[in-house]
């Protein structure tokens, strides 16, 4: 896969399940939601997403259901225990007996707990006396919950043929790289798959790369993927010949753009929908390759202006949203910007971004609505939510 807007054929999603409900307005900061979503309606909302993409003919494979098959396998089933199991949280007493427990299980009910965490109240009893029992809260988490497990894009984002399994930056999303590699090393369906990037590099997380084009990354820079993350993705993008130029972009380093993917995504092959605020100070360091192998580090020079030289075309398009700064700023911190291509000009939005939606469909693209008043409370958009597995080639 080597575009942003190729015909989507294969997607991964998460349907949000039980870790949503693990959510309360003591943890949901640090769980990053900024409210407690109603999870029936969040999944609705979810099920409609996943709806469209079939209607436009792609395929939807859903996560849970493939770590629940990947489990079977005695070596992921292993890993699966060893990813739940913090011996350090949980002192001797307890590690032994989750770690017993959890080995008794089958698929499903493991792919339940990686999920959705387990309270000390649900831990199995034990023999011996534990101190850290007695000392947490019943419902304090001994597994903790992986509710961000619904943006899939971050967690994993294929380049080309070959598969990145992200470093996430913060503690609330760590974990989700040992099921994101469990998936992709013992299910059947990605046997062979090669990789690209080491899960355990520095931070590089999916929603900061986008595929500009054939060998062309940009990767934003800012509070999620660092400097060294970016770098050491590009060497290695080189290293496996998918990519020859990598562009890495900063990022204001909050909430509000946490990532690339929250001020810029590409709706055509030339043409990327934008935060106005971003349009004309996002600048780029391109990074390349010398014929002896050494980095190549230039710029900065404006993000636009890179982008283009580097994908050899004359301009980057960006369709103009003309909104006024109070509405712009609402509907990026909505995900306005963050859509999800399914084909050239074809893109998916959450309807509540009236006039983004209004422009985008102005300028000629079509805009698949979708509701996500539930689903943003984490704040992402269709973007976040969608890691495409294959997508056809652009005629360009
Ligand atoms: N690519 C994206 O912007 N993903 C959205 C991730 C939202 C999630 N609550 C997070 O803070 O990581």
């Amino acid at each position: 896969m080597d575009s942003e807007v190729g015909p989507l054929r294969t997607v991964l999603l998460h349907r949000p399940g039980n870790e949503l409900k693990r959510l309360t307005p003591r943890n949901n900061d640090q769980l990053l939601f900024d409210s407690i979503p109603w999870v029936d309606r969040a999944q609705q909302e979810h099920d409609a997403f996943a709806g469209v993409l079939r209607e436009r003919g792609v395929e939807v494979l859903l996560l849970a259901d493939l770590l629940g098959s990947a489990l079977d396998d005695p070596r992921a089933h292993a890993a699966g225990v060893h990813a739940a199991v913090d011996g350090k949280r949980l002192g001797t007493e307890l590690t032994d007996a989750l770690r017993s427990h959890l080995s008794g299980l089958g698929s499903l009910a493991l792919a339940e707990v990686l999920m959705s965490g387990m309270t000390f109240e649900e831990l199995p009893a034990s023999e011996g006396a534990s101190l850290v029992r007695k000392m947490n809260h019943p419902h304090d988490f001994a597994v903790d919950p992986l509710p961000n497990l619904l943006f899939t894009r971050d967690s994993s984002a294929w380049i080309g043929d070959r598969v990145a399994i992200s470093s996430l930056a913060m503690p609330a999303r760590r974990r989700e790289t040992a099921l994101l590699d469990i998936v992709y090393a013992y299910h059947p369906l990605f046997h062979g798959t090669a990789r690209a990037y080491g899960a355990h590099s520095a931070p590089v997380e999916g929603g900061d790369v986008l595929l500009l084009g054939p060998g062309v990354l940009a990767v934003g820079v800012g509070e999620r993927t660092t400097a060294a993350g970016a770098e050491a993705l590009a060497r290695s993008a080189f290293a496996d010949g998918i990519a020859h130029t990598v562009l890495a972009v900063p990022i204001a380093q909050t909430r509000a753009t946490m990532h690339l993917d929250t001020v810029c995504t590409m709706i055509g092959p030339d043409a990327v929908v934008m935060y106005p605020l971003a349009r004309d100070s996002l600048v780029a360091y391109a990074l390349s390759q010398r014929d002896d192998g050494a980095l190549q580090v230039a710029g900065p020079e404006p993000f636009l202006s890179a982008a283009a030289t580097a994908m050899g075309i004359e301009r980057l398009n960006v369709i103009d949203t003309g909104l006024d700064p109070v509405t712009a700023e609402r509907e990026q911190w909505d995900d306005g910007n963050n859509t999800l291509a399914v084909a050239p000009g074809v893109v998916i939005g959450y309807e509540r971004n009236v006039e983004t939606n209004a422009r985008l469909e102005e300028a000629g693209i079509e805009v698949l609505r979708i509701a996500g008043s539930e689903l943003g409370s984490g704040r992402g958009g269709p973007r976040c939510m969608s890691c495409p597995i294959t997508r056809e080639p652009v005629p360009y």
